[in-house]
């Protein structure tokens, strides 16, 4: 069993228009609701390749309600989300049929009480030491109320109980989470540049492992994945550039990866799967998707070069 961390679920809400243009008012010619949050995203791409999933995080009201309906839906994955009083953020990603560029928008979350961080505190310890935990992903921003030091807690905890953990967060919760020492992590060009200080991806990924993490992999959009690990470094890159949705690509390389960590996969691989599941995800019109076609057909044609 592999599982996720999404702190702040939502229900993602993907709005279609012909063109986005600020001060105008649109038709929207598509509306998609889904189950959301980086942690959710990951967890379904990992049921869709055939994982046993748990969810971990927290879902609330009436939005939380609908996250637990549709969960429950899906096949391979256990819903362990802890009940809040708040309700689960939303969040609006709106598509521009012309360009395929997608505008993002936010919202912060449900307030978390001391007495629902602590309920999920012994819920996560529960999982992660459980029998057949194979791996952990800790994904996405904070909701108000959860402590900035949040990810360095649950890298460590999951750390004592000996699974290995990713993370894939950004900002000081990303910081921190960094400083104690997780087995991966997965930031993107700005994540890593504001970690780091450095817009150099190859530099800047040698200082995020000097933080603390023992493997950092950037994701560089439409360049693919740099990995720097302590059994090598890779650059995997796919054939090209694939045009849609690129919401939640990243999550689906984290998915990529746990998965091939999971079957005991070299990092060529690895990093071969991620890079080909992501690019499927972007041809897929909603996040936590991929399609399979493109996956089938990008992933024997990954650039993989390094020196591992
Ligand atoms: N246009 C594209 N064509 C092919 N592959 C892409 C494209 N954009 C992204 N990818 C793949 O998706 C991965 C993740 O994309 P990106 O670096 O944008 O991550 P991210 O910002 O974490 O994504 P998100 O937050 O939208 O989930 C890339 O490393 C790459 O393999
Ligand atoms: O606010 P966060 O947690 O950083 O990001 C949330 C989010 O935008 O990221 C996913 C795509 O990666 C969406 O499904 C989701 O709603």
């Amino acid at each position: 069993m592999i599982l996720t961390v999404t702190l702040n679920t939502a229900l993602d809400i993907t709005y279609r228009v012909p063109a986005l243009t600020p001060h105008a008012s649109h038709r929207v010619t598509e509306v998609t609701e889904r189950p959301g949050g980086k942690g959710l995203n990951v967890a379904r791409v990992l049921a869709a390749l055939g994982h046993d999933v748990t969810v971990a995080g927290f879902a609330g009201g009436d939005t939380g309600r609908s996250l637990h309906e549709r969960l429950a839906e899906a096949p391979h994955l256990t819903d362990a989300l802890t009940p809040v009083d708040g309700a689960t953020r939303r969040t609006l990603a709106v598509v521009d049929s012309a360009t395929g560029d997608t505008t993002q928008l936010n919202e912060p979350g449900p307030l978390i009480s001391p007495a629902e961080w602590a309920a999920f505190l012994d819920s996560y310890e529960e999982l992660t030491r459980r029998p057949g935990t194979a791996a952990v992903a800790l994904c996405g921003s904070l909701p108000p109320g959860v402590p900035v030091g949040a990810y360095a807690l649950l890298v460590r905890a999951a750390r004592a109980a000996g699974v290995p953990v990713l993370l894939d967060t950004s900002g000081e919760p990303l910081r921190r989470g960094v400083a104690a020492r997780p087995d991966m992590v997965k930031p993107n060009a700005d994540e890593l540049a504001e970690l780091t200080g450095s817009h150099e991806p190859s530099r800047a990924t040698r200082d995020a492992r000097r933080r603390g993490a023992h493997a950092v992999i950037a994701s560089l959009g439409a360049e693919g994945l740099l990995a720097v690990t302590p059994d090598g470094s890779w650059q995997a890159a796919p054939p090209v550039r694939v045009h849609g949705n690129p919401t939640g690509a990243g999550d689906s390389a984290v998915a990529g990866l746990l998965s091939a960590l999971a079957e005991d996969l070299p990092w060529p691989d690895r990093l071969a799967r991620a890079v080909a599941l992501s690019a499927a995800t972007v041809a897929a019109p909603v996040a936590g998707e991929f399609d399979r076609a493109t996956y089938e057909d990008v992933l024997g044609r990954v650039t993989v070069r390094g020196d591992g």
